[in-house]
């Protein structure tokens, strides 16, 4: 079907202003952070009720018309990509808190809202929206849903999913489901829900979310550390966790520092360091604070710290955290080849160390990042390529490469995408974290609630 044509069949339903053709339209809803395939949708939709959705997904059956969900278009794995003359169903106009209950201590958002919008909403409720990243500022609740998106506090309180207490979803076939309605307790069989959180929306859209809200944490305090080895961070972190419940823990080597500090964040202190650890706790009280300084001292006695800073204001809680925030945006101009894997945490140490010697000899001309939620076993491996080789060479030798690092995680039981997602990216890789049998299972579920394989097709499955 032409461009016109699939356009043509929305028209009557949105309108000229909600079915969007011209080019920059089409540029800028088309991709995603990733920026490997060129976009190419054929119209850009803005739906604005849960009815409207309906008849998108009705109409694109009926017209055999792929449909590609599209929130704040953050994504790392290409999983909101339109590249082959798809509509997008872009959420912007779906962006509503809907209903707030303080007793339920829980909001039900449409999911075109920005995460940082319902972290505001939140706090303006005296309470506290948990999952946290870089990109909260354009990320939207509906993508947040369909990555199981992850970020920074995962270790103290969990992934996306640990805060839906309720779906409403469109499916593939257009039905509306109601999933788990805002319920704590309910034992009746199956849970959709989590089948559609990460599901990065090839089983349907999601229409509405209700969310549950936590206590705000009080008097936080960030210490920064600098450590000598690999293995030491994971002493530091036993440290720590056998003592005080720590909110984030997250690490990055040298290189990364060295391009934050070039993007103009000030040095937390002078002496160098292989690595670095950032790790953040609730100082409820000075006996907490004395704590967490007693441990301090510990790691540096026996040699797993040689030196460090601890916030004293907010501002500078803020500012040592820049540190690791802005690593992504700092190594962005690049071109980086990224890696988002996960293992179990206390078989971190054997695995960084096999990837890292597979990398290191296959990739001598190239620079190579390691940072991430080492407190979840989880790494952002990303390789920087070199100014003057070609985007194409240099995605082709990471291609190559990606299979024996692949190899390691699939031997460590690790997961070839930790929170970034399947997309179109990691596809050709996920045999390394899912059985033939589970990608089976997982086609049948497809097929269920997609049958005619409309939903985002070749993203996650072929
Ligand atoms: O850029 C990356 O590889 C990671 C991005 C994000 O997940 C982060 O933790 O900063
Ligand atoms: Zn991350």
């Amino acid at each position: 079907m032409s461009q016109t044509a699939v356009a043509d069949l929305f028209r009557p339903l949105l309108g000229d202003n909600r079915c969007l053709t011209d080019a920059d339209s089409c540029q800028r809803y088309g991709v995603d952070w990733t920026k490997v395939w060129a976009p190419a949708p054929a119209v850009v939709l803005l739906p604005e009720t849960v009815e409207e959705v309906q008849q998108i997904v009705r109409l694109a059956n009926e017209h055999h018309v792929a449909l590609v969900p599209s929130g704040g278009r953050t994504g790392l794995s290409a999983g909101a990509v339109a590249a082959s003359g798809e509509a997008v169903v872009a959420f912007d106009r779906m962006n509503k808190v809907l209903a707030f209950d303080p007793y339920d201590r829980a909001v039900t958002v449409q999911p075109g809202v920005v995460t940082q919008q319902l972290q505001e909403y939140a706090e303006q409720q005296g309470l506290f929206y948990p999952v946290d990243f870089a990109s909260a500022g354009s990320s939207q609740i509906g993508g947040n849903i369909g990555t199981n998106a992850g970020g920074i506090k995962v270790i103290r309180y969990g992934m996306t999913r640990d805060w839906i207490t309720g779906l409403r979803v469109v499916t593939g076939k257009g039905d509306l489901l109601e999933l788990n309605k805002g319920l704590i307790k309910n034992a009746t069989g199956y849970d959709f829900r989590h089948l559609f959180i990460g599901s990065e929306g090839t089983l349907g859209f999601v229409v509405e979310a209700t969310v549950k809200l936590a206590r705000q944490p009080k008097d936080l305090a960030v210490l920064v550390l600098g450590v000598p080895g690999f293995s030491e961070v994971m002493n530091v972190l036993h440290a720590f966790q056998q003592q005080i419940d720590l909110t984030a823990f997250e690490f990055f080597s040298d290189k990364a520092m060295r391009h934050v500090l070039a993007h103009g964040v000030p040095r937390p202190f002078d002496t160098e360091a292989p690595f670095y650890c950032l790790l953040e706790f609730e100082q409820l009280s000075e006996a907490a604070g004395d704590q967490a300084m007693a441990v301090f001292e510990h790691c540096v006695e026996q040699g797993w710290v040689v030196d460090g800073v601890m916030s004293q204001s907010l501002t500078q809680l803020e500012q040592l955290w820049q540190l690791r925030e802005r690593i992504s945006e700092s190594i962005a101009p690049h071109t980086p080849y990224k890696n988002d894997i996960s293992v179990m945490v206390s078989k971190v140490p054997a695995f960084v160390q096999e990837v890292d010697g597979v990398v290191q000899r296959e990739y001598p001309d190239f620079e190579i990042v390691w940072f991430g939620h080492i407190g979840d076993g989880n790494m952002h491996l990303n390789i920087l390529k070199p100014a003057d080789l070609p985007k194409e060479e240099f995605f082709s030798r990471c291609n190559n490469v990606s299979k024996w690092v692949f190899e390691i995680v699939q031997q460590y039981n690790g997961s070839i995408s930790a929170e970034h997602g399947v997309g179109m990216t990691k596809k050709p890789y996920l045999q390394y974290s899912r059985s033939p049998e589970e990608i089976g299972y997982m086609r049948a579920v497809k097929a269920l609630f997609d049958p005619n394989g409309i939903m985002n097709p070749g993203k996650l499955l072929d």
